[in-house]
């Protein structure tokens, strides 16, 4: 497959029995460039994460990583790749430093870079009382962190992160988007998959969106959000009757209201503040009681509404 990109994908398709993980997938990611994979659970995000650092064989359709076939060259593949997000590997007798440096040294760093590049990560995640102990004896959130420090520790040229900020204090999480972002700059082709709009609206430079395994929309993060309106209101009433009534109202007028299946609860996109007044001007003229009214930048839930209905929760 002649590419010149660190990950191309081409009609990446995975079965498990009947189940239909992966459906047809194929992009490209270029050097210094961040993919965000947005999915609700069971979208296919492990499956095609798995596949890209040869877990898992394909059913269908092929993949390369620095031009190599990860099918028929899994050990290439693997010395091309960072993987942070299954801390499968991690050797629970070892400290967290011990853990980085030998990690380092398996990529080829010098035992000198290996410590330096060790003790820059553990100090970025805030890691340095745990550095010197066991890996048996860190909690959750060290292990989450020291696994990140992991996967980012060889500076490979393409990066794996598998929801990367899930179980993260947001001290770490910025860290996290700094380093990737810095990696990103030196030439580094990365793939993220997130649950948070926000997190790929910072870090991906293009984003595709899983459900059932199908790519259902991809672009630029402003481009997607931008395709739903600027801003979303949510707007609880007193009881589901009366959100009824003004989803009714309110779609007779041009909105597209929402529904969030059995709460009284209507999330309508806007374009911006005219949208806004227009809209509480027909609910008022309406004469539905509003509970609660608030004004967000569009979530990721409102992109799979937008795309699914809400009866029609993908995943
Ligand atoms: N080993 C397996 N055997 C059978 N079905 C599987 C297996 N692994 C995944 N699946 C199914 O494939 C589909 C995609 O799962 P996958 O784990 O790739 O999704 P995901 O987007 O990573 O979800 P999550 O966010 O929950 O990890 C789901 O329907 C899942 O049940």
């Amino acid at each position: 497959m002649p590419t010149h990109a660190p990950v191309h994908v081409l009609g990446l398709g995975k079965t498990y029995g009947k189940v239909v993980a992966l459906d047809g997938i194929s992009f490209t990611i270029d050097e210094g460039s961040v993919l965000g994979v947005l999915g609700h659970n069971g979208a296919g995000k492990t499956s095609l994460i798995d596949i890209l650092t040869t877990g898992a064989r394909p059913t269908s359709g092929a993949a390369t990583i620095c031009g190599w076939d990860v099918v028929r060259f899994p050990h290439h593949v693997r010395r091309s790749i960072g993987v942070a997000g299954q801390f499968a590997t991690v050797d629970e007798e070892l400290t967290g430093r011990a853990q980085l440096v030998l990690l380092a040294r398996l990529y080829g760093a010098g035992r000198r870079a290996a410590r330096d590049r060790a003790d820059e990560l553990i100090d970025a995640f805030g890691l340095a009382d745990a550095a010197r102990r066991k890996v048996r004896t860190y909690s959750g959130g060290m292990r989450r962190k020291l696994d990140l420090a992991a996967g980012l520790v060889a500076r490979p040229p393409v990066l794996f992160l598998d929801e990367p900020t899930t179980g993260l204090d947001p001290v770490s999480r910025n860290v996290l988007w700094e380093i990737v972002t810095d990696l990103a700059h030196q030439g580094t082709a990365v793939l993220l998959t997130t649950q948070y709009l926000d997190e790929a609206d910072v870090l991906a430079d293009t984003l595709i969106v899983l459900a059932r395994g199908r790519v259902v929309a991809e672009g630029r993060p402003a481009d997607l959000k931008r395709s739903l309106g600027n801003r979303t209101v949510a707007i609880r009433f007193p009881s589901l009757t009366a959100s009824e009534y003004a989803a009714q109202c309110v779609a007779s007028h041009g909105f597209r209201p929402v529904r969030d299946s059995g709460e009284p609860l209507l999330r309508i996109p806007v374009s911006g503040t005219g949208d806004i007044a227009s809209l509480v001007r027909t609910l008022d003229g309406s004469g539905v009681d509003v509970g609660d009214l608030t004004v967000s930048e569009p979530t990721l839930d409102d992109v799979y509404l937008a795309l699914h209905g809400a009866g029609d929760h993908p995943g």
